[in-house]
């Protein structure tokens, strides 16, 4: 079993194709968009949702069957067509340098969408290896219930101050005491949060 990395990524100004244009084509444009807008789609047909998405966003429908040059120079592929022979003529073909993800077959590539949990700046990512991502989403459930709802403000205040005391002049000891105090005792109120800031100010 290969063993795979959990990471988070920055997918600026990488070139992401996807082959096929059926239904996981589009959960997979649906998980990317709001990462990265320019995108390719490779595929003789497409759902009518994705259709619409073209119209309002970067997305360049290549209106082909998938061949060797749609491959080239991608950074990130993901092998979504319901055709084997396809599925399979990408996974030898894609660049070495590519990062794979492949739907139909969980080790035919290299990269794993994991189901997430996102509250601004905090994201969770949970991957079974491919083992069951229904297992992967209950897990996500549950977890997703035990997250206080003020964590999204929390969280921003949480890196505003420790902005501030990275800028300071307290020791290091102090400043661990301080970010450690930080998430020990919780300060969810906004009034007592901008308080606390202008005392580092
Ligand atoms: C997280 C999520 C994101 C997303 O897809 O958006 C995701 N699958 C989701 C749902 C889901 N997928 C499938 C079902 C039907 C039930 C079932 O088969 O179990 C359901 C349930 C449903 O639809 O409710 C079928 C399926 N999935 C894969 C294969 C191929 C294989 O197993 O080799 C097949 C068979 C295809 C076929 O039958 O031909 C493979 C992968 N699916 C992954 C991610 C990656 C591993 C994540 C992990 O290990 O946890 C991985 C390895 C690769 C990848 O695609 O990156 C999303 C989670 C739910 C959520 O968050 O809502
Ligand atoms: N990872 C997952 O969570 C998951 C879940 C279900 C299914 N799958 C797998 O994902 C794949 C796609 O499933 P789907 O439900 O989106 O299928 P679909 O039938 O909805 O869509 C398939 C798309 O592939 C296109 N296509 C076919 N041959 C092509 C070619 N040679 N070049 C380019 N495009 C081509 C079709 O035109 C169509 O747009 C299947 O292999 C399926 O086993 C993965």
């Amino acid at each position: 079993m290969t063993n795979f990395l959990p990471f988070f990524i920055d997918l600026k100004d990488k070139k992401i194709v996807i082959i096929g244009g059926g239904n996981i084509a589009e959960r997979r444009i649906k998980r990317l968009l709001p990462f990265r807008e320019h995108i390719s789609i490779v595929s003789p047909t497409l759902t009518e949702s994705l259709e619409q998405m073209i119209q309002s966003h970067h997305i360049s429908w290549v209106k082909e069957t998938c061949q060797k040059q749609h491959l080239q120079h991608a950074d990130f592929i993901v092998i979504a067509t319901n055709d084997p022979t396809t599925n399979r003529y990408i996974t030898e073909n894609a660049p070495a340098s590519a990062w794979v993800n492949a739907s139909h077959q969980a080790d035919a590539g290299n990269i794993h969408f994991p189901t997430t949990i996102e509250k601004g700046r905090l994201k969770i990512a949970i991957s079974t290896g491919g083992a069951s991502p229904i297992l992967a989403k209950k897990i996500k459930d549950s977890i997703e219930q035990a997250i206080p709802d003020q964590y999204d403000k929390y969280i921003d205040f949480l890196f505003e101050a420790r902005q501030l005391i990275k800028q300071s002049k307290l020791t290091n000891i102090e400043r661990k005491q301080l970010l450690q105090e930080l998430v020990e005792s919780p300060i969810y109120a906004h009034t007592e949060q901008q308080k606390w800031l202008e005392q580092l100010k």
